[in-house]
């Protein structure tokens, strides 16, 4: 889609964070999701934060965005800089220690998190934003964008986990899902929490390991 003056508009957010894949995944319809929503955030005037490079799905969310004219902020741990690792990374690079930094980083500069299909590292970025916001040291939206059933086995099991008594009914409406990225950027737009925070004086604990909202 053409992005034009018209078809632009405009976003409660100013950015927002990208987690997915290093890989491209075998099927099209993942990386197609990958450009796609790499236009939709053009499309509404947001920029780009994500873990850096231009490998897999990260990197073509990251070029789409360039592409289209807005601010990409790649935040990658120093052992990952040479090229030969993790490629080129578009826009601007931030360069942190550690990728317990990289997370850190990533949360305090976005207003919303969006998942894309991918492996442990995608996982492990999604579960602990969602932990952060049971806990309420942020109430930033998270949304996964379920690209042809891809998490459907994630979600199956957090229902289980609900129906166990492991996680609140009110807990589970953390997690925004659609299979498109146009659905799923409207639904963050209007996702209001309604979870009860465990505890928002851990907001200071976590500004102690280096997490701060940027206001
Ligand atoms: C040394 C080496 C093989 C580097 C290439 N691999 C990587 N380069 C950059 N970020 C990564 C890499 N692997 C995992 N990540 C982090 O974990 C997420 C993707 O992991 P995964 O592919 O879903 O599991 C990304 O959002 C990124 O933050």
């Amino acid at each position: 889609m053409e992005i034009t003056a018209e078809t632009m508009q405009k976003s409660k957010f100013r950015r927002i964070c990208v987690f997915c894949g290093s890989s491209q995944g075998k099927k099209s319809s993942y990386q197609d999701a990958a450009v796609d929503l790499g236009n939709e955030l053009v499309s509404r005037n947001i920029d780009l934060v994500y873990g850096g490079g231009s490998i897999g799905l990260m990197g073509l969310v990251s070029q789409a965005v360039h592409d289209g004219g807005r601010h990409v902020i790649g935040i990658i741990p120093k052992t990952l800089m040479p090229r030969e690792l993790t490629g080129e990374t578009v826009g601007e690079v931030r360069a942190v220690a550690d990728m317990h930094q990289r997370k850190a980083e990533m949360a305090k500069h976005s207003d919303a998190f969006i998942a894309l299909p991918g492996g442990y590292g995608t996982l492990e970025e999604l579960l602990e934003v969602i932990t952060w916001a049971q806990l309420g040291i942020h109430d930033k939206p998270v949304g996964l964008l379920n690209v042809d059933g891809y998490y459907n086995s994630l979600l199956s099991f957090i229902d289980k986990a609900v129906e166990e008594g492991f996680i609140s009914p009110t807990a589970r409406e953390i997690i925004v899902s659609a299979p498109t990225a146009k659905e799923l950027v409207k639904m963050l737009e209007e996702y209001a929490p309604c979870h009860e925070s465990v505890a928002t004086k851990l907001c200071w604990e976590m500004e102690r390991i280096g997490y701060s909202s940027e206001e």
